[in-house]
């Protein structure tokens, strides 16, 4: 039989991921192949790849992971996706007790386990960080804030405010939030030159202070149900506009998230991870 090698498959509100853990599957993550895995056709298919654990240099403790896109892009953070992670951990038995530390490329996280079997978990997301530079955003100077800037456009600007959570967002307010305008301005943002290394985007309706609607195209993936960092930057930037309380929901078309500011200005989210399958991969298809 040929080689064959193992991997786990989460979702968590529709956006699904998969799981390989370098301990016990050797994998390259070469961007055609991370495609191929992708791929919903050919390969597995999923909005995305988590490779891990790794060790942390200096930190025995924590838990090391990379995060990869449909288009095989690497990515530097990943809400969904440390949630789905964590989840991994806590099966795989590489975490005992109710708490673990998580490093990606964008910086660490603090993850809490609000159900015995991680079906439910928390995640300290850290602090929005809106200066251009940070994104990075080169429509204004590298130290000012993207707060209701404005992103031209052919057809005419378009209003943004855009921050960092580890990974970059842009967050619109547009008349219209439909996955058909996501998909429509979703791309076209995406790839505008005044975000270099692309960047997230989120159409958001404020429904009340403590729900807002969230509509989502991923740098690297497209369109999602679902998207963690997504929601924190949707509420980042409503928070920082005044239009909502320090609790909320984000509402997507996949499910809930909840958010909550703490006095320090950091971002708790919270929402479900589901275990969907174990398999065991064939290597002959690969690229
Ligand atoms: N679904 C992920 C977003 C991945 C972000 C990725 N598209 C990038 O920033 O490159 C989440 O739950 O945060």
């Amino acid at each position: 039989m040929t080689n064959v090698f193992a991997f786990s498959k989460f979702q968590t509100l529709g956006n699904d991921y998969i799981v390989i853990d370098p301990s016990k599957t050797a994998f390259d993550p070469n961007p055609k192949l991370v495609q191929a895995l992708c791929d919903r056709h050919r390969g597995i298919g999923s909005d995305g790849l988590i490779l891990g654990p790794f060790p942390v240099p200096g930190d025995p403790e924590a838990f090391g992971l990379r995060v990869f896109n449909p288009d095989g892009s690497e990515s530097k953070k990943s809400g969904n996706g440390l949630r789905v992670f964590a989840r991994y951990l806590l099966e795989a038995g590489h975490v005992k007790g109710s708490r673990c530390r998580i490093h990606v490329a964008g910086g660490f996280a603090e993850v809490s386990y609000l159900t015995e079997d991680g079906s439910r978990i928390q995640v300290d997301m850290g602090r929005p960080d809106f200066r251009a530079g940070e994104i990075p955003y080169t429509g204004i100077p590298a130290q000012q804030e993207v707060l209701e800037a404005l992103l031209f456009f052919p057809t005419g600007p378009i209003t943004i405010t855009a921050l960092s959570m580890g990974n970059p967002h842009c967050v619109i307010f547009p008349g219209q939030v439909t996955a058909a305008e996501a998909q429509r301005l979703g791309p076209r943002i995406e790839r505008h030159p005044d975000f270099p290394n692309r960047v997230n985007v989120q159409l958001v309706e404020v429904v009340d202070r403590k729900r807002i609607r969230v509509e989502i195209w991923e740098l690297g993936a497209g369109y999602t149900l679902a998207s963690g960092s997504s929601s924190c930057a949707a509420a980042a930037a409503c928070k920082r506009l005044g239009l909502v309380e320090d609790h909320l929901q984000v509402l997507m078309p996949g499910g809930a998230i909840d958010i909550a500011f703490t006095s320090e200005g950091r971002i708790l989210m919270t929402g479900p991870v589901q275990a969907v399958y174990e398999g065991r991969l064939r290597t002959e298809w690969m690229p």
